[in-house]
């Protein structure tokens, strides 16, 4: 719909399908109520003595109105699908050029390794403002193929990436559910209450310990908050393109995690030095010295060897709960 459109049509119409302009009009101390009339003549017939005694201009509220209007829209139209995330080399750090041209598409994982300070972090970089050979490393990145619209590059309501850190410190006294819900209200999904409950759900399931929807956020384990984290950004981010710094040290189901995004059909680039997760990706992209020197694709025989991995995570993982659990380890 356009912001014309909007301004013109029955308030009966508008406030049914847009309920947040109550809620904009009364933050500013007035009462819309619906009727017949349209939004333009609600504002047309404000009394301008009222308006002076709340200390508001005519031009002053239709601006405000007009901006929060448009982000609203804007939050509501649906994005060009991003099929394919394009990364054409720039230069390492010494300068010698990175010869490659990487095609990354939907529901593929990317795994990212490399030592400290090698660009690991560039690279993320990188890749969520969309560079355009403006960056240190000059990489150029295409969206679809394309020099991508500015809808992705300067959109803040848009955003390519999504990305998901170490380090989650929640500061509001809220229950998981309440934040979930407001998240969900946030972005105007058309079924908060389905879709709150399925995140509440999944997170419960990549969570090690259980924990109850009025559970008050600040008190979530780390796993806990990373799992829900992980739920949120699967279900309710519109955002293509996830980018996870390191999962390994979250306690929370990093498999089913990882299934999570690629069944959400989310272009994945993790962070990782896992070997469980390393061995999942489609690739692995090895950084030097701010470049990418080495591209490792999947294959079968390291394919075969995840299972192995898995066994041994597996026994690991029962080690820790008898430590845990006050066993000794003489009998292993
Ligand atoms: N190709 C490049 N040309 C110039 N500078 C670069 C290049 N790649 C990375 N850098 C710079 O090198 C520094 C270290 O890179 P970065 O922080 O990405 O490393 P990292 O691998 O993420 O490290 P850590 O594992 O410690 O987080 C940054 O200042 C980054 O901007």
């Amino acid at each position: 719909m356009r912001l014309t459109e909007l301004y013109l049509q029955p308030l009966t119409a508008t406030l049914a399908e847009h309920p947040y302009i109550e809620d904009f009009i009364t933050s500013f101390g007035l009462t819309i109520a619906a009727d017949n009339n349209s939004l333009k003549h609600y504002l047309d017939q404000l009394n301008p003595d009222l308006l002076e005694d709340l200390g508001l201009s005519r031009e002053q509220l239709q601006r405000s109105l007009d901006d929060f209007l448009n982000g609203m829209l804007a939050l509501r139209k649906p994005l060009d699908k991003v099929e394919s995330l394009t990364i054409i080399g720039g230069r390492n750090k010494s300068g010698e050029a990175e010869d490659f041209e990487l095609i990354l598409q939907p529901g593929e994982v990317t795994c990212i390794v490399g030592p400290t300070g090698s660009g690991k972090s560039r690279l993320l970089a990188d890749i969520e403002w969309v560079a355009q050979g403006d960056t240190p490393t000059g990489r150029n990145i295409l969206i679809n193929g394309q020099v991508p619209d500015s809808q992705w590059r300067f959109s803040t309501e848009h955003k390519l990436v999504a990305q998901l850190s170490q380090n989650m410190n929640f500061v509001m006294d809220l229950s998981a559910e309440e934040f979930i819900q407001m998240h969900a209200e946030s972005r105007l999904v058309t079924n908060p209450q389905e879709k709150v409950a399925q995140i509440l759900e999944q997170a419960n399931l990549l969570a090690g310990e259980q924990f109850r929807p009025d559970t008050p956020v600040t008190s979530l384990s780390g796993g806990q908050s990373r799992a829900l984290m992980i739920a949120d950004m699967a279900f309710l981010s519109k955002s293509p393109i996830a980018l996870i710094d390191e999962i390994e040290n979250a306690g929370i189901d990093r498999k089913k995690a990882l299934n999570l995004l690629i069944r959400e059909e989310k272009i994945v680039l993790m962070a990782t030095h896992d070997p469980i997760l390393a061995l999942m990706g489609d690739r692995r992209l090895v950084i030097k010295n701010g470049g990418i020197a080495k591209v490792i694709m999947a294959n079968e025989a390291e394919r075969r060897n995840l299972q192995r991995l898995e066994e041994m995570d597996n026994q690991l993982l029962a080690l820790r709960n008898r430590i845990r659990s006050g066993e000794t380890l003489e009998q292993l």
